[in-house]
């Protein structure tokens, strides 16, 4: 997973024209901060009243979800939620708020959300792959001065990051918000 998460950053940050070594600095890729979350969403009787997961960004860089073919996760797209159906034999990858942070809001972070239904237990597995929990992520300046972009984003230490987001209820990208400029 995490050989998987590396070759995905190498080709985002390859994407913003930017050097690999650049990026394993930026983010103390070395001592990543990798997490697995296992959510189980039971069949519940009124579905409509309930939320499995609500509205969130995730806080790291990508997140790999593996899902049990059961459908439930939503996204946020121009205001509006949209199904995501999942494939077999796939993994389906988000983008995080750190993400968005070094890139200076040129890869958003995805506001996403789990509902449940009657009839079928879900199960969702998230890998999802940070910087080191002392780095403090910054835009890369490479990125803020080759096209006069003002910066967007103050930094603020990871761990703090993800201090702040649980503990507070999940909510759309609330912690991203107290650092955006
Ligand atoms: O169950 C899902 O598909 C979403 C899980 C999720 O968003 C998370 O664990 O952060
Ligand atoms: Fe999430």
């Amino acid at each position: 997973m995490r050989v998987l998460a590396m070759d995905l950053l190498a080709g985002i940050w390859e994407s913003l024209g930017r050097e690999e070594s650049n990026l394993t600095t930026a983010l103390d890729l070395h001592f990543c901060f990798q997490i697995f979350i296992g959510n189980y969403y039971p069949p519940c009787p009124q579905p409509e009243l309930a939320m499995g997961l609500p509205p969130h960004s995730d806080h790291g860089l990508l997140t790999i979800l593996l899902q049990n073919g059961v459908d439930g996760l939503q996204l946020k797209h121009k205001g509006n939620w949209v199904n995501v159906k999942p494939h077999p034999n796939s993994f389906l990858v988000n983008t995080g708020d750190h993400m968005e942070i070094i890139s200076n809001g040129r890869y958003k972070s995805v506001v996403h959300r789990a509902v449940v239904n009657s009839k079928s237990t879900r199960i969702s597995i998230a890998n999802a792959i940070g910087p080191s929990l002392d780095a403090v992520v910054v835009p890369a300046m490479e990125l803020v001065s080759d096209k006069g972009t003002p910066v967007a984003y103050n930094g603020m230490r990871y761990r703090e990051f993800i201090e702040h987001q649980q503990a507070n209820p999940l909510k759309d990208k609330s912690v991203l918000d107290r650092i955006r400029l």
